[in-house]
């Protein structure tokens, strides 16, 4: 399925075996950009991780959408796989509805256990990850449990008043789309977000975009960056 190109076990030595890093290891030494215009250009088979960063109501699902259809992506969000936990009445669900409605972080293990297998149970081999990593502490999980870094890092760059906008008239019925709540989402945004931004900058990996405008303006920003990957 997907190509070995290299293998880097020895960085993640401690890592379990999973279907990305299994012995030898299954995927891929990551690119390194040395500026922020430097577009990747995988081979198919090659695993091609992108994280979709943003503060809430920036737009990341709604770029999702599209970028899937045009790119061919699977959108795996971070959010959406921990709702879908509590609705499916599990042991972890009262402790994440109890999370989410405090606009706190669920711990990483929960998350990227959630993940990796929703990108497990995936034949693609490119992948949108929404919402995550939110801390330095979900960045390093993820690198140590899926033994991979992302190719490509988008933020949705909207000023918090655009942000409290989109979110109070968003009306899907989400227990965490109310002011008290998103006040503490911007907080945790604030304080943890900020520095997994700051990383993926040093490393050239970031793709800022300025999220104001309609959802078609926008996506015009995003296209380019994933010019290079056919469907
Ligand atoms: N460019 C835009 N202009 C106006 N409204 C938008 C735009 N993009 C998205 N929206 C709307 O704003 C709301 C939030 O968008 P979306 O759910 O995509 O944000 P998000 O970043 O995924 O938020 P969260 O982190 O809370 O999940 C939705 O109702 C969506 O339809
Ligand atoms: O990696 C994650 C992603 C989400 N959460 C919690 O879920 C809500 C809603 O997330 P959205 O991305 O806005 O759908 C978020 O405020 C967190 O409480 C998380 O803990 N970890
Ligand atoms: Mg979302």
């Amino acid at each position: 399925m997907w190509r070995r190109v290299a293998s880097v076990s020895h960085l993640f030595s401690h890592s379990k075996s999973t279907k990305f890093n299994q012995g030898a290891s299954t995927f891929k030494i990551w690119e390194t950009f040395t500026s922020e215009s430097e577009i990747p250009t995988p081979s198919k088979g090659s695993l091609f991780v992108t994280f979709v960063l943003g503060g809430p109501g920036s737009g990341k699902g709604t770029q999702c959408a599209k970028i899937v259809e045009a790119f061919g992506f699977t959108h795996v969000s971070a959010g959406d796989l921990l709702r879908r936990e509590i609705a499916s009445g599990s042991a972890y669900g009262s402790v994440i509805l109890s999370t989410i409605r405090e606009g706190k972080i669920v711990p990483s293990q929960v998350t990227v256990e959630l993940i990796q297998k929703e990108m497990e149970s995936s034949d693609n081999y490119k992948f949108l990850i929404d919402g995550f990593p939110r801390s330095e502490e979900n960045r390093k999980a993820f690198e140590k449990t899926i033994g991979a870094e992302p190719d490509v890092v988008l933020f949705f760059d909207c000023p918090e008043q655009e942000m409290v906008k989109r979110v109070l008239n968003r009306n899907q019925g989400r227990v965490d789309d109310n002011i008290d709540t998103i006040k503490k989402r911007l907080e945790i945004f604030d304080e943890l977000n900020w520095p997994v931004i700051n990383y993926y900058s040093q490393r050239g990996k970031l793709h800022k975009i300025n999220a104001v405008g309609t959802v078609d303006e926008i996506f015009e920003k995003v296209r380019p960056i994933f010019a290079p990957l056919s469907k």
